[in-house]
């Protein structure tokens, strides 16, 4: 049966100013080739600070990739070749003197299956600062973990078991537990790539709600493949068609009046 388009929900946040929110950061004519096959062609996008920017589209269309390419995690990849400008406050972000590994503090992910560490809850959350130096002394530590984990909704939930495994949690604890990680270096940006994908809608709406939190101290980029949670979290959406981003715009005009047809027929369920 064809989806139909989803109504944007009461609870849309709705459009942000970009005359009042910052410009963090900013693609333009981003290629990207998977060895002879291009992934990306020319994609250009403003994120803007305060904010969730939701990417969507059909599968295979470039979602991913793209977002890997905020934080450099295609790096890893040996056959890709990246051409085009990221940036990061102004700063290119494939500048040679430019450290990936510092750069993905400043740019965290979570991914779209949990992935703990195979540690207590307690060194999953220290993890990072303990890397990065961000913790001086033990008490400067546990301080950064309790705070991490109270900011990702977990901290009641698990405060009596900060030594018991973080893979004994459940699914949605263990999504949470990464976004407890991820923001204990204090990112600037956090990438989400279909970060409920795994999760039961209770848990999705746990995650949901702690999206919009978040979003007052970093700039959130989501990748979902469900329309009716770009509405709900974003409130700006770009839509991505075979590696190009067709039309970016706040989630609200999007959803209601998209001005490509192809952003239409997808939100209306007619491919994808
Ligand atoms: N490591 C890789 N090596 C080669 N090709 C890849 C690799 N990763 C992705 N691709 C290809 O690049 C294209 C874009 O993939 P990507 O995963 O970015 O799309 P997506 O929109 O996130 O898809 P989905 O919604 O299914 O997750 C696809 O054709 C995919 O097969």
């Amino acid at each position: 049966m064809k989806q139909r388009a989803p109504a944007v929900p009461e609870k849309n946040p709705g459009a942000i100013s970009t005359q009042e929110h910052a410009l963090k950061m900013k693609t333009e004519s981003l290629n990207l080739w998977y060895g002879q096959k291009q992934a990306l062609h020319d994609a250009s996008l403003e994120i803007y600070d305060g904010s969730v920017t939701a990417l969507i589209g059909p599968s295979g269309c470039g979602k991913s990739t793209f977002l890997r390419c905020l934080n450099r995690m295609n790096d890893v990849i040996d056959i890709v070749k990246i051409k085009g400008d990221v940036e990061l406050d102004g700063e290119d972000i494939y500048d040679p003197d430019i450290d990936p590994v510092q750069l993905r503090a400043r740019v965290g992910m979570v991914f779209q299956k949990p992935n703990p560490f195979p540690k207590s809850i307690f060194e999953n959350v220290a993890y990072g600062p303990k890397i990065h130096g961000t913790a001086t002394n033990k008490s400067d530590l546990e301080e950064i973990v309790v705070n991490s984990l109270k900011r990702a909704g977990l901290f009641e939930e698990v405060k009596d078991r900060l030594d018991e495994p973080g893979t004994g949690l459940s699914g949605g604890q263990q999504q949470r537990l990464c976004i407890a990680r991820a923001i204990a270096v204090n990112p600037e940006v956090l990438l989400m790539d279909e970060p409920c994908s795994a999760l039961d809608p209770i848990a999705t709406a746990k995650i949901e709600t702690l999206m919009d939190e978040l979003r007052e101290n970093l700039c959130i980029v989501i990748v979902t493949h469900s329309m009716q949670q770009a509405a709900r979290v974003s409130q700006r959406t770009a839509f991505f068609h075979l590696g190009k981003i067709i039309e970016v715009d706040d989630t609200t005009t999007m959803f209601t009046n998209p001005t490509d047809v192809k952003t239409q027929d997808y939100i209306m369920g007619r491919f994808g």
